[in-house]
């Protein structure tokens, strides 16, 4: 059974919806929490040691109401229990979505084509268990007997955001261990990482699903050319490189011994697999059971999503609020706010957890849609973030609605750095919200001693509209636990809009045509001919290449 068909703009929410918008589209936040002083009561959820205040949005009961309306309408129910179920909702490439299973630490069983894939997934976690505790512990020895001191994971997009965001987000945790990352098809990414480190104690770990994406296959085989440069000897490569892949006979071609081999299986997507096999290089970076944690964490958030009221169901309310501002007021991005360092590559990891999910333009019926699918996400870690973007965010003609996210207690104490950072973010929502008026500038300038001229010529400057939406996480401490509990609220959050979207989450036909043209102009830059096979700008462009390069 697959997901329903239907397009949201045909319910009778939508219709509803877009009536209420614009009865409210000039509401302000002033005055609906004057309306209210239970706002915040009423529009936040308690969730393990998370508070979600949702309170700072342009919405009243009746906006909710109409919202989760058009989830009931559109299946969101179904939809779920069909994730969790491993029902191939991943249509466009016949799969079953199943990242919830590598996650489900009570180990129910869950069925693909009649098969449980519990003992699959309890048998790669016990591999990983062991192999990362005797690299740790040094009992793993490199080729000349030395004890194993840095690890590279070279793979890219889902096998390599994923890891990347959890090593560092969960960096405080950190092993004895190195652990470096390389994608980047450009050279520069791997000599500058080899650049530190000693061929006789890196440890290389090659994360592919497909075991076939360009670049990651040549960093591999650069890494292991300039392995083989000091060892010698292939029969050395078993210490020094592990594969993560689906493709067990690509990773066998390579030269991988298959009892260094970590499988997973075509129901991961790449973007969802730091919970598989792809977070050896978190099992290395913060230990296994830190890793088990992380795991904990997602598979609180699943039930959460699974089983709650959608009225007390966080990504429920945070898709719901998504889709208000992305097709009603016609915002074109969401902004991600950490205000915690150790998350600086959150926003990057759920660019393509969200843009490569939900960027489409077909629907599920093979159509294309008459409204707007997936926003634009990005943001910069707090106060940096402040003193380089958030001008437009206040005083530009861009509805942007932001997400923030701080811990209540800092990993790292030291003077007043954490209750200076924490009031920067309780400032912020208040100001995006609230802002400045005409009058309060006045007082303001006033106070300051300007003349009646002085203030007319600054006054409209100073003003600050308001009324800009925020959502706000608030923690008590950064933990794997919580960490994984936040990844896994975020991607539900783009299950549930890309269902009532009515497009295809799990695929990303989106990637492939770009591919395809690379690999039809890397032989035609092979020579020093021009060409004039494309079109006038890529022709002009190949042929200044072959001019400039020396
Ligand atoms: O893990 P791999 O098979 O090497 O794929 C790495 C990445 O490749 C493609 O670009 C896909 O769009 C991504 O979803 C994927 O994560």
């Amino acid at each position: 059974m697959s997901l329903p068909k239907i397009n949201p703009t045909e319910t009778q929410a939508w219709k509803l919806l877009e009536e209420h918008y614009k009865q409210i589209q000039n509401k302000h936040l002033r005055q609906w929490f004057k309306e209210d002083p239970q706002r915040f009561k009423k529009y936040s959820i308690h969730f393990n040691d998370i508070v979600f205040d949702y309170s700072k949005n342009r919405i009243e009961d009746k906006t909710l109401d109409l919202l989760l309306k058009l989830a009931e309408e559109t299946k969101v129910k179904d939809a779920i229990e069909k994730l969790f179920t491993g029902d191939k909702i991943n249509e466009t490439e016949n799969r079953a979505v199943l990242h919830t299973a590598l996650r489900n630490r009570k180990n129910t069983p869950v069925y693909v084509d009649g098969e449980d894939v519990m003992p699959k997934i309890n048998k790669v976690l016990a591999q990983m268990e062991k192999f990362s505790e005797s690299v740790i512990s040094g009992q793993w020895k490199g080729y000349s007997g030395k004890k194993i001191t840095d690890v590279v994971n070279i793979g890219i997009g889902g096998s390599d955001l994923g890891p990347l965001m959890v090593v560092e987000g969960l960096k405080y945790y950190k092993t004895r261990l190195n652990l470096h990352f390389v994608s980047n098809i450009d050279g520069t990414h791997i000599v500058e990482t080899l650049k530190q480190l000693n061929p006789e104690t890196t440890l290389f770990i090659v994360a592919s699903k497909t075991f076939t994406t360009q670049e990651t296959m040549t960093n591999a085989h650069t890494a292991k050319d300039w392995f083989l440069k000091s060892a010698k000897s292939e029969l050395e490569v078993a210490k020094h490189f592990v594969a993560l892949s689906t493709n067990q006979e690509a990773v066998k071609n390579f030269g991988i011994d298959e009892r260094n081999m970590f499988v997973f299986w075509d129901w991961v997507g790449g973007r969802y697999s730091l919970w598989s096999a792809v977070g050896l290089s978190i099992c290395l970076g913060i230990g296994y059971d830190n890793f088990t944690q992380l795991l904990e964490g997602g598979f609180e958030a699943d039930l959460h999503f699974r089983h709650s009221d959608f009225k007390e169901n966080i990504p429920v309310i945070l898709a719901l609020l998504g889709i208000w501002y992305n097709n009603f007021f016609r915002a074109e991005s969401v902004s991600l706010l950490p205000y915690e360092q150790y998350l600086h590559r959150f926003a990057a990891y759920f660019q393509q957890g969200d843009m490569e999910s939900n960027g489409k333009y077909i629907d599920r019926n093979r159509q294309k849609v008459n409204y707007q699918t997936g926003p634009i996400i990005w943001g910069e870690p707090g106060t940096n973030g402040q003193h380089a973007f958030y001008q437009l965010i206040h005083q530009g003609k861009k509805l942007i609605p932001c997400d923030f996210f701080a811990g209540a207690n800092t990993l790292n104490k030291v003077s007043d750095h954490h209750v200076k950072l924490i009031s920067n973010f309780f400032a912020q929502t208040e100001a995006l919200a609230f802002g400045k008026n005409e009058e309060q500038v006045i007082a303001e300038l006033k106070e300051q001693g300007k003349t009646e001229e002085e203030i007319q010529k600054l006054k409209n400057y100073k003003i600050f509209e308001g009324n800009r939406p925020t959502n706000s996480f608030l923690y008590k401490i950064l933990t794997p636990k919580l960490l994984g509990e936040l990844i896994a609220l975020y991607e539900h959050k783009i299950f549930v809009q890309g269902v009532i979207w009515n497009i295809f989450s799990f695929d990303q036909w989106g990637v492939e045509l770009g591919k395809q043209l690379a690999n039809k102009v890397l032989p035609e830059l092979m020579d020093e001919k021009y060409i004039s096979s494309h079109d006038s700008s890529t022709n002009g462009l190949i042929n200044a290449y072959k001019d400039m390069k020396d």
